[in-house]
């Protein structure tokens, strides 16, 4: 494998093997000094917070194994890649609001399984800034007398408040989400916030009227600043607004990145497609290395981030598409298109057949899958191996710390179908990869999609637990 050292890009320059060694003296460190939180019980969140790191280090790569095994996998599953903050690292919190027995305002998130909201302040897991914001607008909140909405009764206004951080710049985004346009005394609540914490560089009113546990929904008034802020990531400077998806661990996800790169091993004719790719970030990070980098996912809003983040880069060899990824690869297809390495990053629930037959049906060399549920991934696997897409290797990446949440990654390289095995000859996907086909599919002839996620009422709500 090449060294995939390249300036402006994140921990390349490190081996997988170092990357496991850097794991392994953080792991030792921390042996003896299992975390603390004042709310863990209450909260549940952080079901591993009192079992040292390398004792979880060891459980999560044996959870991994286990679930490969079970699925008749036969994959080697390396050291997982710890963290070295395994606290204050959640760049994203969403709190609901209720009163205690004395009529008094707090602020927290969800019991497990449940609508009940507990005072969670001074969570381990939020960064100390956070915690800060959060106990600062519970006290407005209280003095301005806002009323609370009841989700069973459908009145009040106020239901939550998301906060995102931008660990490397320091830019914090509040985003209150109410149940009507109406919220009275916006303005000094807005004034009064960005004068306390300077750090908030955008307020945003996110309007939810709906009985739904979907905490955002697509109206929003931006009340300060411009509506997104921006991190450094990898080198590259990065926005997102209010929905769209960032990695939820900074300095895990810097390490991710690296790794996937390494696996690629892309070379500069490469094509890319990096399919589910929130606001650009993967694809980004790997333009350097190859020729061309599509991007494709289903939230607009992300693409235009997407966009924006290549902008103002100088990355000019990335483009994104507003679209469902299954969708755009079987129009990809009939316009002749081809891919030597195809990303998929997929939220919890993993892919689809569908997903799966396009993707092997473009026949790319290497197929790179980062998941965050390998139950899922293990799934997805065994589907891809039936049309001839096999990996060798799991690598397992902490960007959960203290939760018994783990992501991981692995590379898949077609090693042929056996005769006789599903998918049939006619399959479009029997064969070798084809050596990539000149011309490509024009970014317009792909547009139109909508957003397909509306979840319906009820359900358990997804208060700060939305890592997908
Ligand atoms: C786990 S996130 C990964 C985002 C990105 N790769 C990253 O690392 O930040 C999954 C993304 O898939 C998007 N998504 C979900 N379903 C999709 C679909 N059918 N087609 C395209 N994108 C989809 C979500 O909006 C979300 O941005």
């Amino acid at each position: 494998m090449k060294s995939a050292a390249v300036p402006g890009s994140c921990m390349l320059s490190a081996s997988i093997g170092l990357l496991t060694g850097v794991a392994e003296r953080t792991m030792r460190k921390q042996r003896c000094h299992p975390m603390r939180c004042n709310v863990q019980k209450l909260c549940g969140g952080c079901s591993l917070l009192s079992v040292p790191s390398v004792k979880q280090a060891k459980l999560k790569q044996e959870q991994v194994t286990d679930i490969m095994k079970n699925a008749n996998l036969s994959v080697k599953v390396e050291p997982v890649i710890m963290a070295q903050s395994a606290i204050g690292y959640r760049n994203k919190v969403i709190v609901g609001f209720a009163k205690d027995k004395d009529k008094k305002i707090y602020s927290g998130l969800y019991a497990p399984k449940s609508h009940r909201v507990i005072n969670t302040s001074g969570c381990a897991m939020h960064p100390q800034l956070l915690n800060e914001i959060i106990d600062f607008i519970t006290k407005t909140v209280s003095g301005m007398k806002y009323e609370l909405y009841n989700e069973h009764t459908g009145t009040g206004i106020l239901r939550h408040v998301l906060l995102r951080w931008a660990k490397e710049t320091g830019e914090v985004m509040v985003v209150l989400v109410t149940s009507s346009k109406q919220l009275p005394g916006r303005r000094n609540f807005v004034n009064a916030l960005v004068k306390e914490f300077p750090q908030v560089k955008t307020v945003i009113q996110n309007i939810n009227p709906r009985d739904t546990s979907v905490v955002l929904q697509d109206e929003s008034i931006v009340l300060y600043g411009n509506g997104m802020i921006t991190d450094e990531l990898c080198g590259l400077k990065i926005s997102f607004t209010a929905s769209a998806f960032y990695q939820i661990h900074h300095d895990q996800c810097e390490k991710l990145y690296g790794l996937a790169k390494q696996l690629l091993d892309l070379q500069p004719a490469d094509k890319v497609l990096d399919t589910y790719c929130g606001v650009g970030t993967i694809g980004l990070t790997l333009a350097d290395a190859c020729s061309e980098v599509t991007g494709v996912e289903i939230n607009k809003d992300a693409v235009k981030n997407a966009i924006y983040n290549a902008r103002q880069n100088g990355i000019r060899n990335a483009r994104f598409v507003a679209m469902d990824s299954t969708q755009f690869m079987l129009e990809a297809r009939k316009f002749h298109s081809s891919f030597d390495a195809i990303v998929l990053d997929p939220p919890r629930a993993g892919t689809t057949e569908a997903f799966i037959e396009a993707a092997c049906g473009l026949k790319p060399k290497k197929i790179l899958y980062i998941s965050c549920d390998p139950r899922t991934q293990a799934r997805d696997l065994v589907k891809f191996k039936r049309f001839g897409y096999l990996t060798d290797t799991i690598y397992p990446v902490d960007m959960f710390p203290n939760t018994d949440h783990i992501e991981t990654v692995c590379l898949l390289t077609y090693r042929g179908i056996k005769k006789g095995k599903y998918p049939s000859k006619k399959s479009a996907v029997a064969g070798r990869p084809a050596r990539p086909v000149k011309g490509h599919g024009r970014p317009g002839g792909f547009s139109g999609m909508k957003p397909g996620r509306r979840p319906g009422k009820g359900g358990t709500p997804k208060l700060d637990r939305e890592e997908d």
